[in-house]
């Protein structure tokens, strides 16, 4: 499915805060959100999956302006994985994966073989099946963090944003869940911190500054030294692959 964005205004009381985005992902594509703190990538990640609406601009997703489209109908085809997510404390790992599947069933089905199948699927795609009956509030951080990326996969949507979903993993798990999410046939949109992690795992970067685009295309034509100094306010050596991979940074101390 794709995701067009287009003149997205949005702002509270008198200050703007995504100003005048316009952007569009093919389908299959992975594109990365990357910016400094407060620079606006959370609450367009919130505007683009429908959990705000815009002051002023549209959001398609595969052409249908999605303030048109029913809640329960968008839920089923697009996923969200917010920072930090906070889930009733009184449930095992299962239950929590199980609420993926609440925008396919409807109010009379039972839980069905299909239900089933996606949520063990999901618990083996992060690598908590031995923990499913683990109550919620005794996980580590990451491995809740994990969890709700399984819930968003048991959602089985054809649209993921992820909203810095390698925030308290280890380095395994951190390019786990990135390749993983990058070779799933979905259209994804992941805010990122880690810009190696997204110049490895992102088809193309979109840069934001004061909640405005500001760079937009390949990791290997925005991460550029210029731009890690002026928007970050870091020096850094850019190293490019012989063959072709991604660009690796290495940032600078003195
Ligand atoms: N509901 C709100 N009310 C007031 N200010 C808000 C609200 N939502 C976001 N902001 C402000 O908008 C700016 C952008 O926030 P946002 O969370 O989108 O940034 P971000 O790029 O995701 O930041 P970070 O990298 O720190 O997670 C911040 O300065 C934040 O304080």
């Amino acid at each position: 499915m794709t995701v067009t964005a287009s003149h997205l205004i949005w702002g509270v009381r008198r200050r703007t805060i995504v100003s005048d985005v316009s952007l569009s992902v093919a389908q299959g594509e992975t594109l990365g959100l990357i910016g400094p703190n407060g620079s606006g990538k959370s609450s367009l990640l919130r505007l683009l999956a429908g959990l705000k609406r815009p002051s002023s601009g549209r959001i398609e997703i595969n052409g249908q302006d999605i303030a048109h489209v029913p809640r329960r109908l968008l839920a089923r085809q697009v996923a969200f994985v917010q920072q930090s997510a906070a889930t009733d404390t009184n449930v095992s790992v299962r239950d929590v994966v199980r609420l993926g599947r609440t925008p396919h069933r409807s109010a009379l089905a039972g839980w069905s073989a299909e239900d089933e199948a996606a949520v063990a699927a999901a618990l083996a795609r992060v690598d908590m099946t031995d923990r499913r009956a683990q109550p919620w509030q005794t996980l580590s951080g990451g491995e809740r963090q994990r969890v709700h990326i399984a819930r968003a996969l048991a959602q089985s949507p054809r649209v993921m944003f992820l909203d810095e979903p390698t925030n308290h993993l280890d380095i395994h798990h951190q390019i786990e869940i990135l390749r993983m999410v990058r070779d799933l046939d979905l259209t994804s949109i992941i805010a990122l911190h880690d810009l190696n992690l997204a110049a490895m795992f992102c088809d193309r970067i979109i840069v934001l500054q004061g909640g405005r685009i500001i760079a937009s295309g390949t990791p290997e034509t925005v991460l550029t030294r210029a731009l890690l100094r002026d928007v970050f306010r870091v020096e850094a050596e850019i190293s490019l692959a012989p063959q072709g991979g991604a660009p690796h940074i290495r940032f600078r101390a003195d």
